[in-house]
């Protein structure tokens, strides 16, 4: 039986269990009224019989006097026995033990009928203490005392006539007792009689009323029964309605297309999404052949193989994938989609239809489109951004190795470019950065690649170009930046470029030097006056990287030497309620101090400190402040910081004596390893990805946090993320700043969370600048946001210098 038929019977049984009581309860009152009847009817009929008896042995008992013939004894006894079988029943019934036995053989000499002695002795038993029964009983007794008196007459007469004398005084005597009884005996005959026929019309009006009242209970059971049949019938409706409501919502708001089908393939249902999809088809759609409405072509066949109903039906009792679609609905329209279709049963657990949902694939495939387009370009200027840059110019040195031809790399650094940022702000800055860009793009040719290796520093790769080829494009890049008009607010500004070349192959092999000989010869091009471009030769390269070296080593080791590094901080601040309530979360930020006092930003100066292997030892600098003012704040009082994020560069993970390093500051500065979140960002972790597991793992055995800076820049780092125990993910801040405008950014802040969440990490967004920006993220659940909206970067000293920490901003609720 299957669930559905053993939920339909006890349903049944429900309904119709109180209907088999109550005519159950109707059997059981006819089956007693009835009984009681015929018990009364042979009480009637046995004292019927027993008046007659009485009255047939008193005449032949006078006869006997008067004749004294023995016929009319015998006639006498044979009249008299009924009596006496009677009165032995009712004797043998009034005994404490009842003698049931006794009981019948006097009544069924008392001539009752056999099927009557039953009812009876019952009725005798159970109701002889009732009303009409015990009176009947009480002149049953008296009307016994005279048939004995009667029959001691009669044995008088008997012995006197056959044995012994009798004499006329004593016949006469005994004759006119007999006729007294005869008298005597008619009151409470009369009596037993009438008490009896009372009886039985009282029981027969009882027990009319009795089945009066069942009918009518019936009756009532019947009419509430019903009633309560017909509310629930409408609740269920009510409840099948609203289910339905529910349903058709539910399927109306998700984001796939459903429909369902019967099995000749006509279609029952579309919400809303499959309406859309295939091409506004609407309600008349219903009842049509699918096949008429809308089609399905699998595409991972040969191409062209159509989906039909007979292919679906063929397979209906299972479920059936197809990964890959085109779709044609009603007005031409096609859409990529995957398709599940699955059976749906009827109550006996029979298919009866099939369920299609279509999975809409354009939208992944625009967030593939885009994500492979970011990981590829730069945000600002829509150009290649550097890594797209380094793979082309490999692929080129690879070609080399095959080819003789011969390719030039240029760099190409704006001149003094932050005074641009400094006098007119950054908004301008990046304004020139992009028409700079159209500026660039303009001299090259479509085969040559043209990208933005960071701040106002540009890449081109000229493959298959003579050095003079090369040298003449160069200038003319030259020529057009410096003879560009550009405007910002209406003022004018020039700007020029200074370019370094290589041809790929001369300065080695290698990415690293192709790229190191073209920085050098562009910081060449600067040493000699800017607006210029110097052709990389290998004959000056020592001088030229020792020079270099000397010039970004010395600066930074001077400012190291003086103190100059100095730490902001900047607040994180919680946006779920689960993430409130903790202490202050900060990440600390690195400045250079310049030999005039200026602040200079990390963009300027962490590239060359990568590069020339200085980032170890500014990252222990970073680390050591920072030890250094969370240990003077908690000196002074101030215990407002739970957690304080400091960044480190991927070269320091791979140093051996940079984690005895941190354990030491631990121990001189007495700060609390779970305070402590390192910051690094995706990209050095995954270059270094066994080191970066080792450093973690080290250090969060401690008690320290981790966080993975940048995250979601490259494409590869979801696969990466579970490798890397860390407790936080900072959405890369570049999907975060557009987000409000550019739906492709917030599904991307939205995967990253989601992700986050899965992998049991907290979300940090940074990069917030607008409330706008701050209400989506909270409405996507992300759990921490950072940025100018937040909190600008603020120096990070101890309160009571009397410098406020940063610009806090408040959250809605007051927090
Ligand atoms: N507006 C804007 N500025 C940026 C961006 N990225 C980096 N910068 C700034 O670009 C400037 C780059 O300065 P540098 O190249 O070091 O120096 P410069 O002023 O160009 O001087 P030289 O290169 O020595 O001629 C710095 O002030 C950075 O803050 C950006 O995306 N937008």
């Amino acid at each position: 039986m299957t669930a559905m038929s053993a939920y339909g019977s006890r349903r049944l049984i429900r309904v119709v269990w109180p209907f088999v009581a109550i005519v159950g309860a109707l059997l059981l009152i006819s089956a007693f009224s009835f009984n009681a009847l015929s018990t009364i009817r042979a009480y009637v009929g046995g004292e019927g019989l027993w008046s007659k008896a009485q009255k047939d042995a008193i005449y032949y008992l006078t006869r006997y006097a008067g004749s004294r013939s023995e016929q009319d004894f015998q006639a006498y006894k044979a009249a008299i026995a009924i009596q006496l079988g009677d009165r032995q029943a009712r004797l043998a019934l009034d005994r404490p033990q009842p003698d049931l036995q006794q009981a019948r053989a006097g009544l069924l000499q008392g001539g009752n009928h056999p099927d009557d002695i039953a009812n009876v002795i019952n009725a005798f038993l159970w109701f002889r203490h009732v009303s009409y029964l015990s009176q009947a009983i009480h002149y049953w007794e008296i009307g016994d005392s005279y048939i004995v008196e009667i029959s001691g007459i009669a044995e008088r007469l008997h012995d006197g006539f056959t044995r012994s004398y009798i004499g006329e005084d004593e016949l006469m005597v005994l004759s006119r007792r007999v006729s007294d009884i005869n008298e005597e005996l008619k009151a409470p005959a009369r009596s037993f009689s009438e008490v009896l026929g009372e009886g039985s019309r009282f029981a027969t009006t009882l027990l009319w009323w009795v089945n009066l009242m069942a009918g009518a209970g019936l009756l009532l059971l019947t009419v509430r029964q019903v009633q309560v049949l017909l509310r629930q019938s409408a609740r269920f409706e009510a409840e099948l309605h609203a289910e339905k409501e529910r349903a058709e919502t539910t399927l109306n708001s998700i984001g796939d297309a459903v429909v369902t089908i019967d099995l000749s393939g006509k279609l029952r249902y579309l919400n809303a999404v499959a309406h859309h999809l295939v091409g506004g088809a609407g309600k008349g759609a219903i009842g049509r052949y699918f096949e008429d409405v809308f089609s399905m072509i699998d595409l991972s066949g040969s191409g062209m193989d159509l989906i039909t109903t007979s292919q679906l039906r063929a397979k209906c009792e299972s479920k059936q994938t197809y990964p890959s679609l085109r779709l044609q609905g009603l007005d031409g329209s096609s859409h990529m989609i995957s398709l599940v279709v699955a059976p749906i049963h009827n109550s006996l657990g029979q298919v009866d239809g099939l369920v299609l949902a279509l999975h809409d694939k354009s939208i992944e495939q625009q967030y593939i489109n885009h994500l492979s387009w970011q990981a590829a370009h730069d945000a600002l200027t829509g150009l290649y951004n550097r890594r797209e840059f380094e793979q082309r110019v490999t692929r080129a040195l690879s070609r080399l190795m095959v080819t003789e031809t011969s390719h030039a790399l240029l760099f190409v650094d704006l001149d003094q470019f932050k005074l641009v940022n400094d006098t007119n702000g950054h908004a301008a800055g990046d304004e020139l950065l992009r028409q700079v860009c159209r500026v660039l793009q303009e001299q090259l040719g479509l085969s040559d690649v043209l990208a933005r290796l960071g701040g106002d520093e540009f890449g081109v790769l000229l493959e298959d170009c003579r050095v003079d080829e090369a040298l003449d494009k160069a200038d003319r890049l030259r020529r057009a930046v410096q003879q560009s008009s550009f405007q910002w607010e209406g003022i004018p500004f020039s700007i020029s470029a200074s370019i370094g070349m290589v041809f790929l192959g001369e300065a080695g092999a290698t990415l690293a030097e192709a790229l190191q000989a073209a920085d050098i010869a562009c910081y060449m091009a600067k040493e000699k006056g800017r607006n210029r471009i110097q052709l990389y030769s290998s004959k000056d390269t020592e001088l030229a990287v020792r020079s270099v070296e000397m010039a970004w080593v010395q600066r930074l080791r001077t400012a190291m030497e003086q103190e100059r590094f100095c730490l902001y901080s900047q607040e994180i601040v919680p946006l779920r309620p689960a993430a409130k309530g903790a202490g202050r979360h900060v990440e600390v930020l690195l400045r250079l101090r310049d030999e005039n006092g200026n602040i200079i930003l990390p963009a300027s100066f962490i590239p060359a400190a990568e590069r020339f292997g200085l980032m170890p030892d500014i990252d222990r600098i970073v680390v050591r402040q920072t030890f250094e003012t969370l240990w003077n704040m908690r000196s002074l009082g101030d215990r407002s910081i739970d957690v304080c994020a400091v960044n480190l560069s991927g070269a320091t993970l791979c140093d051996d004596h940079f984690l005895d390093f941190i354990r030491r500051q631990f121990v001189s500065y007495d700060i609390p390893a779970g305070m402590i979140c390192f910051e690094i960002t995706e990209t050095s972790a995954i270059s270094n990805l066994q080191q970066a597991t080792r450093f973690i793992s080290e250090l969060k055995g401690l008690g320290c946090h981790f966080s993975l800076d940048d995250f979601g820049a490259g494409m590869s780092s979801f696969a990466y993320l579970k490798h890397l125990q860390v407790d936080y993910l900072k959405i890369d801040g570049s999907f975060v700043k557009d987000m409000v405008d550019d739906s492709v950014d917030r599904a991307m802040v939205e995967m990253i969370n989601h992700i986050g969440h899965v992998t049991g990490k907290k979300t940090i967004a940074e990069f917030v600048s607008a409330p706008e920006i701050l209400a989506a993220l909270q409405s996507i659940g992300v759990d921490y946001a950072q940025g100018y909206f937040i909190g600008e970067p603020a120096p990070f000293i101890p309160p009571l210098h009397g410098r406020p920490q940063s610009v806090l901003y408040r959250l809605p609720g007051g927090e």
